[in-house]
């Protein structure tokens, strides 16, 4: 591996049409977006609450009928002439940064825009039923005032349940439950051969129900889902701590604030995530519920981050740095959803004076900007800006190897800030595709329990800072060089970004066996694109199209080289 104490020599770079289309983008954003954003956002609460408002029975009547229309639809495909088969939804209007070529190419849609409601919320039972297309923003508004929440619940209010299971899903409780897909009790799946089947963890379809997270919808449709609720309480008192000094003393508080060195459980936080600012300053956040009678006790401030006009989150973090550390509380829901309203701080990119209180008093509840109407308005030029200048990635890295991480990035793309979100990685019965280091529960390290190991999510979100000098940076060879650490490392790359891997590398990241049994076994081969040809950056050629269709009983890694 390079030397990382070594900086990197960058050319100058001269600015291209690019750069002022991406500089003045806010222009199309505020007369166009924003405007179409808010509609659209009243349009689909407006749906909700229609949906919210129909019977449970009519809900469960209309999704009996809704999968029937799946097994329907799949079995009008003639394997000789129509293509592999994927959902229909278009693929600027998923979250994630792929371009989702497949779905420009031959393919046989299947749409599941009609499962978007809430069939059940059991409090008996603690569990929520829900479509796939139910997104964050919708459950999180039916469940938080019973005092119920899902375990997970994803940051942005735009994610769904279907991409979440069958992707990953993560958020500051993830060090206690795991990722979205560990909260999940039920999946309910329209096979290859139209048979619909409800897997659980120790049912028959035990081996589906592992095999689903991460397969990106290429073992069956789901159709819905039955999710784990929590009790909760009305507010999260959130304590603040800055932290200064070289990055892995950053990741050394960072883990401590995961997993307290005494080892006491009653220390470890309902919620934990860092942000660092610089390559000497983080601040680490720890979250307890706490109840309303606790917030509003004399002498504790109460914040409503959820209000339009309040500064965006991580700034209003940021300066931990300069008061040093305090708590304050802040209401349940609006703390699930604290980095919506700035998309993280790629917002600030996007409308560089978003943050300034001018703006957000007066439009700030028009915000966020829709990611689907971004991409749809973004052209090639600024699709390809962001492979190219611009970072959007994750890495999943054991806790341990955090601060190792950290430097990687400082060294390779120096981008600011970072997130940091544990999550538990579960030793499972089988191997699936994502799995902790073998032995790890020998090592007895931080975090780690006999039945997992605790990882992190380390969120590189935002333009290079060579960038911002006027020097070179090679998105794509960047990258690689990510990808290549993440392997070396036993760490993972979420599927939504942007990934130079060939099938071979994809297979070195990701374990194959339990998932190719899973293609095998549910006969999605031969009918469902596979999770690589899914993954694959760039165009498709008709040759890889035909290649795909015709590999009905290869295996899907490569060959060794
Ligand atoms: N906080 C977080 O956890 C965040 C997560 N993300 C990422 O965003 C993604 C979610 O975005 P979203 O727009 O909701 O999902 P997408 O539409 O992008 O779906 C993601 C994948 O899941 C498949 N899929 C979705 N629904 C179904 C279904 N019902 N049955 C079978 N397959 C399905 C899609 O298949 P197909 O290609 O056929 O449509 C696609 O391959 C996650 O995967 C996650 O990685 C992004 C930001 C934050
Ligand atoms: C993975 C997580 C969060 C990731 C977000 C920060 C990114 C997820 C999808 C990203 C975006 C999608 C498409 C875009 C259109 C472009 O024209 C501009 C950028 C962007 C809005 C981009 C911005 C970052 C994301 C929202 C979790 C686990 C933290």
């Amino acid at each position: 591996m390079a030397d990382l104490q070594t900086p990197l020599v960058r050319p100058k770079r001269k600015k291209v049409l690019v750069d002022y289309l991406v500089q003045f983008r806010w222009i199309l954003v505020i007369f166009v977006v924003l405007p179409a954003s808010a509609l659209i956002y009243f349009n689909i609460y407006l749906g909700d609450m229609w949906s919210a408002m129909k019977s449970e029975k009519k809900r469960q009547k209309e999704h009996e009928d809704n999968v029937q229309k799946v097994v329907k639809r799949l079995k009008q495909r003639n394997p000789k002439k129509d293509g592999l088969v994927c959902t229909a939804r278009k693929p600027w209007i998923a979250v994630g940064m792929r371009n989702v070529d497949y779905k420009r190419v031959r393919h046989f849609e299947v749409d599941l825009s009609a499962f978007r409601n809430i069939l059940e919320i059991d409090a008996e039972r603690m569990v929520a039923k829900v479509e796939p297309l139910v997104n964050m923003g919708q459950i999180s508004r039916a469940t938080c005032p019973m005092n119920l929440s899902l375990a997970v619940v994803a940051e942005l209010d735009d994610l769904t349940v279907g991409g979440l299971i069958n992707g990953y899903g993560i958020e500051g409780s993830s060090h206690i439950y795991g990722l979205f897909s560990d909260t999940v009790v039920a999946l309910e799946i329209v096979l290859a051969d139209g048979r619909v089947v409800r897997a659980t963890k120790d049912n028959e379809y035990s081996d589906l129900f592992s095999g689903v997270p991460w397969s990106q919808g290429t073992l069956g449709f789901l159709v819905s889902a039955e999710i784990k609720l929590i009790p909760i309480k009305e507010y999260m008192r959130l304590t603040y701590t800055p932290v200064k000094g070289p990055l892995k003393e950053v990741a050394q508080a960072y883990a401590d604030a995961v997993a307290p060195r005494d080892g006491d459980p009653a220390k470890v936080p309902d919620f934990v995530e860092g942000m660092v600012y610089s390559a000497t300053e983080g601040v680490m956040m720890t979250g307890v519920y706490a109840s309303k009678e606790e917030a509003k006790k004399k002498g504790n401030k109460i914040n409503s981050v959820g209000w339009w006009f309040k500064p965006w989150f991580y700034q209003h973090a940021q300066t931990a740095l300069k008061r040093g550390e305090f708590v304050e509380y802040i209401p349940t829901r609006e703390y699930y959803h604290r980095h919506t309203r700035c998309l993280y701080w790629e917002g600030k990119l996007i409308l560089p004076f978003g943050d300034q209180f001018w703006f957000r008093f007066l439009f700030g509840w028009l915000m966020p900007p829709k990611v689907s109407l971004l991409k749809a308005t973004q052209g090639d030029a600024i699709r390809n800006y962001y492979h190219d200048n611009h970072v959007i990635q994750d890495m999943l890295v054991p806790l341990y190897k955090v601060g190792d991480a950290l430097e990687f990035v400082h060294h390779e793309m120096e981008v600011y800030p970072l997130w940091l979100c544990p999550h538990r990685l579960f030793k499972l019965p089988v191997k699936t595709m994502i799995y902790p280091e073998p032995g790890f529960e020998h090592q007895q390290r931080q975090g780690d329990t006999s039945y997992a190991q605790m990882f992190t999510d380390v969120g590189v979100y935002y333009t290079p800072a060579c960038i911002f000098r006027g020097e070179e940076f090679d998105g794509a060879e960047s990258v690689k060089r990510l990808e290549q650490w993440l392997i070396e490392n036993h760490s993972y790359q979420p599927q939504y970004a942007v990934t130079e891997l060939n099938e071979k590398d994809f297979w070195r990241m990701f374990d194959a066996s339990h998932y190719e049994h899973c293609r095998h076994k549910y006969g999605a081969v031969g009918t469902f694109m596979s999770v690589y040809y899914k993954s694959k950056k760039g165009r498709k050629s008709e040759k890889e199209v035909q290649e795909a269709e015709a590999a009905i009983l290869e295996p899907a890694y490569a060959d060794e080289a």
